[in-house]
């Protein structure tokens, strides 16, 4: 039988989107729900995508805690925000059996090797999502624009895990690849997220739209500074990088960054994950990054104000 039992943490954005996506390629899919627990059970999730229209989506199973799961998931698939006062490998640590594979779902470098150092054992996906998907009310997801999912082994490899994963994605009718590079790609895609995330937030909410067309060379200089990290962490990005994800973001509709929805409904934000461990990643590697160490300490005082 193919490993189709699929377990997910966090039913945000991504969890129920993702998820349903798994579902609709016929995996049986639980999923951990803490608040919106009580309305999926009753209701399941709404999906408004637009591009597979609004559709109902019902887990297999819908359970509060990770501990109310009794089976045993082929893939346990982590969708939660990085934070550091969320402890991944104690979420993750009571449904992991032997034989499963562990996916994370999320933003943020240098966040596989505390998976990896807990579970040297299995098989660990790294996936990237590049989408613009909100969840805007208990069991509610809006899917604004793109979805693709990169997946790739954690030890830069495609692994079968990896290909079966994929494939039921695929079969779903979602754009999802397979990389052999997946942390190199983390990389890059924080090359967006460091830059975009916090501007949004500081800028006191504007649109990736508004910023580009205003601070284009500050967004350069900050790409910058991520890319000189993670070419001496070893990850051979070119600089034609900054200038694709300039243009990707002018023809990109005006969009809020999945950092500014967190300050907008004072939950908290992605900072270490996205700039914390990159700005230590240079200095670990001795990388003067002026502009993401100033972006990286403004982002800390509007957390310490924030926390008044
Ligand atoms: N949304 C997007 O468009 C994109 C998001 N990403 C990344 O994907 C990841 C997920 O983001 P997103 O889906 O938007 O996040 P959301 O905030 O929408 O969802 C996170 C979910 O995790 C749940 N959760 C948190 N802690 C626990 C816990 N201890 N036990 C069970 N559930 C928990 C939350 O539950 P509760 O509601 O109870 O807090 C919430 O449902 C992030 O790393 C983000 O940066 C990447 C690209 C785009
Ligand atoms: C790049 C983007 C917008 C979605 O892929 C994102 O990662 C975010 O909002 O944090």
């Amino acid at each position: 039988m193919p490993a189709n039992k699929v377990l997910i943490i966090g039913a945000g954005a991504l969890g129920a989107f993702y998820g349903s996506l798994l579902a609709k390629a016929g995996a049986e899919v639980a999923m951990v729900c803490r608040s919106d627990y009580a309305h999926v059970l009753n209701t399941g999730f709404v999906i408004n995508s637009y591009q597979w229209g609004q559709y109902v989506f019902k887990p297999h199973q819908v359970l509060r805690t990770v501990q109310d799961y009794q089976d045993t998931a082929d893939y346990v698939v982590l969708c939660t925000k990085v934070l550091p006062e969320l402890n991944r490998v104690e979420l993750l640590r009571p449904v992991v059996a032997e034989t499963s594979t562990i996916v994370f779902i999320q933003n943020g470098v240098a966040i596989e090797a505390e998976l990896s150092h807990a579970f040297p054992e299995h098989e660990i996906i790294s996936g990237l999502a590049f989408i613009c998907c909100n969840r805007i009310e208990p069991g509610k997801i809006e899917h604004l624009a793109y979805g693709r999912l990169t997946l790739g082994s954690v030890k830069n490899a495609v692994s079968p895990a990896t290909e079966q994963l994929v494939g039921l994605f695929q079969q779903a009718g979602a754009t999802c690849v397979a990389s052999a590079n997946i942390i190199a790609e983390r990389w890059v895609k924080c090359l967006w997220n460091a830059a975009f995330n916090p501007l949004s937030v500081l800028s006191g909410g504007l649109s990736t739209l508004a910023i580009i067309q205003t601070q284009e060379q500050l967004v350069r200089h900050i790409m910058l500074d991520v890319l000189k990290v993670a070419n001496a962490c070893g990850y051979r990005l070119g600089l034609e990088l900054i200038e694709t994800n300039i243009a990707n973001t002018h023809a990109m509709p005006a969009y809020k960054t999945s950092m500014l929805l967190d300050y907008e409904r004072g939950q908290p934000m992605e900072t270490e994950a996205i700039l914390g461990n990159a700005v230590r990643a240079g200095q670990a590697a001795n990388i003067e990054t002026p502009y993401l160490a100033t972006l990286y300490a403004l982002m800390k005082l509007t957390e310490l104000r924030l926390s008044k």
